[in-house]
């Protein structure tokens, strides 16, 4: 299951960011390079996870757009990219994005009433991007069917369960300096 992937998170790079262990992924970093066959296995495997039954696929900038667009190629359904720019278009809504390095403004547009989107992204770490986005999702008065994510590092996940959102995610990983763990993967027994 998800054998490109698992392969691809084994080889990825460390580097030390503070005493931080940073990995390097095509799928979170868009380097050293995102080959075609990952991008495929990872939409498919998304469509096995949440079907198609929705009108907007919702991901955030950066490394979200390449998954968001590999699964709209796949499904024929719309993206919307969540920004770090503002736009001032008549509805856009803007949130504060707080990571375990970084603090900003999201901008959503969009997204309308009464829609169905399926929320996708490359990495949940601390949980602080979904934790801002997915409450103003549901404020904008979207149905939010289904949120993938990729790469798992640390509680973010958890967290989002215990507000009341389900995050599917492909693998679970652990990071020290002598590269990636993976310690769980979806649809596979431990
Ligand atoms: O769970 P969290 O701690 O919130 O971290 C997850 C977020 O961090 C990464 O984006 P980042 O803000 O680094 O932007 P990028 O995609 O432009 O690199 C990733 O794409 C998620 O959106
Ligand atoms: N690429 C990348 N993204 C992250 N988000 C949280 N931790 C990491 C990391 O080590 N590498």
């Amino acid at each position: 299951m998800l054998e490109v992937l698992q392969e691809s998170l084994r080889k990825a790079p460390i580097v030390i960011r503070g005493e931080y262990p940073y990995f390097i992924h095509p799928i979170s970093d868009g380097v050293p390079s995102l080959e075609p066959e990952l991008l495929d296995e990872i939409a498919d495997h998304m469509i096995d996870i949440a079907g198609t039954d929705y009108d907007r696929i919702v991901s955030i900038e950066a490394m979200g757009i390449p998954l968001a667009t590999a699964l709209s190629m796949k499904t024929g359904k719309p993206m919307s990219i969540v920004r770090k720019r503002q736009y001032g278009l008549k509805g856009e809504v803007v949130l504060s994005q707080s990571t375990g390095y970084s603090k900003g403004e999201l901008y959503i547009n969009g997204v309308s009433k009464g829609e169905t989107v399926l929320v996708v992204d490359d990495v949940i770490s601390t949980g602080g991007t979904l934790k801002a986005l997915l409450p103003a999702l549901e404020n904008m008065g979207a149905n939010i069917c289904n949120v993938i994510v990729v790469i798992s590092r640390g509680d973010g996940a958890a967290k989002m369960s215990d507000m009341g959102y389900n995050v599917n995610t492909l693998v679970k990983i652990d990071v020290d300096m002598n590269g990636v763990s993976i310690l769980e993967v979806a649809g596979e027994q431990q």
